[in-house]
C-alpha cells in the first residue's frame, strides 16, 4: 500500500454503526448536499465554545498571538480540489480521534439511524453529534488534522476500504490549537470550490454563529465578514 506520509501510523476499524451511517450518506439520494458545511461549522463553534468556556477560569490555556484568535478559517484549494475548515478550538487528542471519529458512542443512535434510514431525512444528523459523517456526502477522502493542548498534532484519514488510521503529524503546518478538516472534493462536488456558492453558504449561517468566519478564496482574496450579532 501508499507508503504513510506520516511516521507511526496505526490503522483502526470503524464502529458497525459508523460503517453503516457512512453507507446510508454516501448512498443517500440527499439533494441538498449544503448541510455539510452547517454541521462543520457549527462543531467548530462548539469546539471554540469549550475552549472559551476554560479560558474564563484559566486565562494561560489560550496561549498567545493567533492562538488567541476564536474564529473559523475556510480555505479553498481549487487546484487540489480541497475544501478545509479550520478552528481554533480545545481541539482533539490522538485518543478523541479515534473515540470521536471512529465510534458513535451517543446514546440513541442506532435508533437514529433506523430513523434516518426510512425517513432519509439527513437533517436529523446533527442530533446525534454525528454530524461529522455528512462529510462523505461531498467528500471521497476526508483528513482531520487535531492539536488539542494535551499531546501532539495528530493526523486521522478515512480509507476507501471502511478503516481509518492516525499518525503523529509531522508533514502538515502546525495549527498551534484547534481542528482542521480537509475535504477531497467528490467529481460532482466541485461546485464548493466556488467562492460565490461558499459566500452564500456562510451568510446564511452567520447568523446562528457567534465566532468571526474568514473565507480564504485564492491566495489574493479573502471575505471577511464582521459579526451578524
Ligand atoms: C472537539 O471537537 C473538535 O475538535 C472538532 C472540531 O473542532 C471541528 C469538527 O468539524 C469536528 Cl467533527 C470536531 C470533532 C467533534 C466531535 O466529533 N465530537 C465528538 C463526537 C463524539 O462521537 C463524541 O462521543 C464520545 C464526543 C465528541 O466530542
Amino acid at each position: 500500500s501508499k507508503r504513510s506520509l506520516h511516521s507511526n501510523t496505526e490503522q483502526f476499524q470503524f464502529q458497525a454503526e459508523v460503517s453503516r451511517l457512512m453507507d446510508i450518506i454516501i448512498h443517500s439520494p440527499y439533494s441538498n448536499k449544503d448541510i455539510f458545511l452547517w454541521e462543520l461549522i457549527s462543531n467548530a463553534s462548539d469546539a471554540l465554545y469549550q475552549i472559551k468556556f476554560i479560558a474564563l477560569t484559566d486565562k494561560e490555556i489560550l496561549g498567545e498571538g493567533d492562538n488567541t484568535k476564536l474564529e473559523i478559517l475556510i480555505k479553498l484549494d481549487k487546484e487540489k480540489r480541497i475544501l478545509s475548515i479550520r478552528d481554533r478550538g480545545i481541539g482533539m487528542t490522538k485518543e478523541d480521534l479515534i473515540k470521536n471519529l471512529g465510534t458513535i458512542a451517543k446514546s440513541g443512535t442506532s435508533a437514529f439511524l433506523e430513523k434516518m434510514q426510512t425517513s432519509g431525512d439527513l437533517n436529523l444528523i446533527g442530533q446525534c453529534g454525528v454530524g461529522f459523517y455528512s462529510v462523505y456526502l461531498v467528500a471521497d477522502n476526508v483528513e482531520v488534522i487535531s492539536k488539542h493542548n494535551h499531546d501532539k498534532q495528530h493526523v486521522w484519514e478515512s480509507k476507501a476500504d471502511g478503516s481509518f488510521v492516525v499518525s503523529e503529524d509531522t508533514y502538515n503546518e502546525p495549527l498551534g490549537r484547534g481542528t482542521e478538516i480537509r475535504l477531497h472534493l467528490r467529481e460532482e462536488s466541485g461546485e464548493y470550490l466556488e467562492e460565490s456558492k461558499l459566500k452564500e453558504l456562510v451568510k446564511k449561517y452567520l447568523e446562528f454563529i457567534n465566532f468571526p468566519i474568514h473565507l480564504l478564496a485564492s491566495k489574493e482574496t479573502t471575505y471577511e465578514w464582521e459579526l451578524q450579532n
